[in-house]
């Protein structure tokens, strides 16, 4: 039975970076979460050891600090795009390179009501999101927030749906939806304003949440998407990862009171997994192979 290496690919995982623009009294603070990921003609390592290939892991840490210092870190997206063409041009035997860079957001802290020049809170759980893959001269950018949670405490039934011998379920005409967001969107091809369109889609997203008169997670997902898309042109088509964080009416009548939708129950898990994309219907002919933007490797 022949046997041959599949899929590979190495780099540096979670690579904590902070950096400090001290230009002026006023600092300005970039925190992120850098992970590289490098592809190519990397058999010889693993068939032999011979590490002439291997641009080492730590060298590819080195280089996300280096790059940190030689220009401010900018736009997740640019700084990823700069330190991904950096691996690719540099290393001949390195086909593509896949940067994930996640922004950790802190506020300044108000001090007498005035913003402080140089002390913050961090922002909450809440990511602003890049993935940029570098094949050869092609590049995808796919963005997006992640920790985005939501809550709303009318506006959403959930019924009708096909009752077996399994299902408890009660049907209802008003319930809490509630999620904790992970949105992705693919860029066409082409440099964009990436903080403008990632402040407009947030801002999509929680308004049509708010809005949307909710049928169904599933649809609440569909309208967030379409929203997204029939606004910025430059995004090709998103995802969207929305758990259902469950809120159960609590039985309060063993004690006598009624409950009259005020009392729940939030549960941790199991949770649903409402999962989708929403796609421009004639595809992205910029794109020759969009799969090439989303994937990790098939196996992880
Ligand atoms: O919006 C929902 N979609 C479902 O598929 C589902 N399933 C479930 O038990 N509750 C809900 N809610």
């Amino acid at each position: 039975m022949a046997i041959t290496l599949g899929p590979n690919q190495y780099g540096k995982a979670e690579v904590r970076l902070v950096t400090v623009n001290r230009a002026g009294p006023v600092h300005h603070v970039k925190d992120v979460t850098v992970s590289t990921a490098l592809r190519g003609r990397l058999e010889r390592t693993h068939l032999t050891g011979d590490n002439a290939d291997v641009v080492a892991t730590d060298t590819q840490k080195n280089t996300v600090f280096a790059f940190a210092k030689e220009q401010p870190v900018g736009e997740i997206e640019d700084f990823a795009l700069r330190l991904g063409r950096h691996f690719v041009d540099e290393f001949s035997h390195i086909e593509q390179a896949r940067i994930l860079v996640d922004e950790h957001g802190w506020d300044r802290i108000a001090v007498d009501g005035t913003p402080h020049d140089h002390s913050f809170s961090r922002s909450g759980d809440e990511r602003r999101t890049t993935a940029v893959t570098v094949a050869g001269e092609r590049t995808w950018v796919v963005s997006g927030v992640t920790g985005l949670v939501l809550l709303k405490s009318t506006g959403s039934e959930f019924h009708g749906f096909p009752r077996d011998r399994y299902t408890t379920l009660a049907e209802t005409n008003d319930r809490i939806l509630a999620t904790a967001l992970t949105a992705r969107w693919r860029y066409r091809s082409g440099e964009h304003d990436w903080a403008a369109c990632c402040t407009d889609v947030r801002r999509i997203l929680l308004e049509t949440f708010a809005t949307k008169h909710s049928l169904s997670l599933q649809q609440t997902l569909y309208a967030m998407g379409e929203a997204v898309l029939l606004a910025r042109e430059e995004i090709a088509e998103i995802r969207l990862s929305l758990p259902n964080k469950h809120h159960f009416l609590v039985d309060l009548s063993p004690f006598g009171l009624e409950n009259d939708n005020e009392v729940f129950y939030a549960a941790d898990r199991p949770y649903g997994l409402i999962e989708g994309t929403v796609q421009r219907e004639n595809g992205d002919p910029a794109a020759e192979d969009p799969g090439l933007a989303w994937h990790t490797l098939a196996a992880f």
